[in-house]
């Protein structure tokens, strides 16, 4: 059995952070771990609260996972400050973690500020060299890759961009554009376009997580880069598909009916 580690906060309502990285792991058949970073008070109409792990208590539960099990792959969320940042990619360093998929989170759906603007510079300076990929949306590369995202090419100048700031593999994620749902990858030499038919729902609450928690599960089963992002894209495809209502704002997306192609019955 493959076992794949999550270090990334608790949603409370399940559909984002810990929780859907932890239903996606079980979806693809990996056996899941986490590492809280930090506790967020939240439900479908927003986050309300976070409280942040002390960092060393948040090294303490990444050094006695390493120094017990074998780590076939590692996710990244949110970490929502520089020290927090640090801690986790010397404490990657220290273990020699593989397969890192880094999901910068930076702002919920709802608008919460889940990383502190001042702890991008150090997020680009000590966590990139260490992943294997990194994850952004729109916003989170145009932030990073300091430019205004509208399109397919912008999309490819800002992997150019974040590549060079030392990303081994890019990918950005049109989620948050018009029209299909196209996801642009860029590994140093090569560039790849994952098409995914737009959704129109609003139950989309947790898609980033559970893409990347997704992507570290096939990097797990051992699929190279490009292949896993095309099983994970198929696999949100589904888990969007199969969206639902549980409250009375942005629901979650399906993780019991996405591996296997099914439909739920009964929302
Ligand atoms: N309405 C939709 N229909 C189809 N695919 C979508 C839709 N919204 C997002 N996706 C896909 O879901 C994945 C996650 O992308 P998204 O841009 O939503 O990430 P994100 O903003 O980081 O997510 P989150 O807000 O959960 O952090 C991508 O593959 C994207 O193309
Ligand atoms: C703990 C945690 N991690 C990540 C997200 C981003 O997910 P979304 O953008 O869908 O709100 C979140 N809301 N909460």
């Amino acid at each position: 059995m493959k076992k794949v580690l999550t270090i990334a906060g608790s949603d409370s309502c399940g559909g984002a952070g810990i929780q859907a990285d932890l239903k996606t792991f079980s979806a693809h058949l990996v056996y899941g771990m986490s590492v809280v970073t930090s506790v967020t008070a939240q439900n479908t109409q927003g986050v309300f609260g976070a409280l942040d792990m002390p960092r060393d208590f948040i090294e303490l539960q990444i050094k006695v996972v390493f120094e017990d099990i074998k780590v076939d792959a590692v996710k990244i969320g949110m970490l929502s400050s520089s020290e927090i940042i640090k801690t986790v990619s010397q404490s990657l360093k220290k273990y020699g973690a593989i397969n890192v998929v880094l999901d910068p989170v930076m702002i919920s759906k709802s608008g919460f500020k889940l990383l502190k603007y001042e702890a991008i510079e150090t997020l680009i300076q000590d966590l990139i060299p260490v992943c294997t990929i990194i994850t952004p949306n729109i916003h989170e590369a145009s932030l990073l890759a300091d430019m205004e995202i509208k399109n397919i090419n912008e999309m490819k100048e800002a992997c150019q961009r974040i590549h060079k700031l030392g990303a081994k593999n890019v990918l950005v994620k049109g989620g948050h554009l018009d029209d299909d749902a196209i996801d642009v990858l860029f590994d140093g030499k090569e560039f790849y376009y994952f098409k995914g038919q737009r959704i129109n729902t609003i139950n989309t609450h947790g898609t980033g997580c559970t893409l990347s928690s997704a992507i570290a599960s096939n990097l797990a089963l051992g699929y190279p880069v490009p292949d896993a992002i095309k099983n994970s894209k198929e696999y949100i495809q589904r888990a969007i598909e199969n969206s639902f209502s549980i409250g009375h704002g942005v629901g979650p997306v399906d993780h019991l009916y996405a591996f296997r192609g099914g439909k739920q019955n009964e929302k």
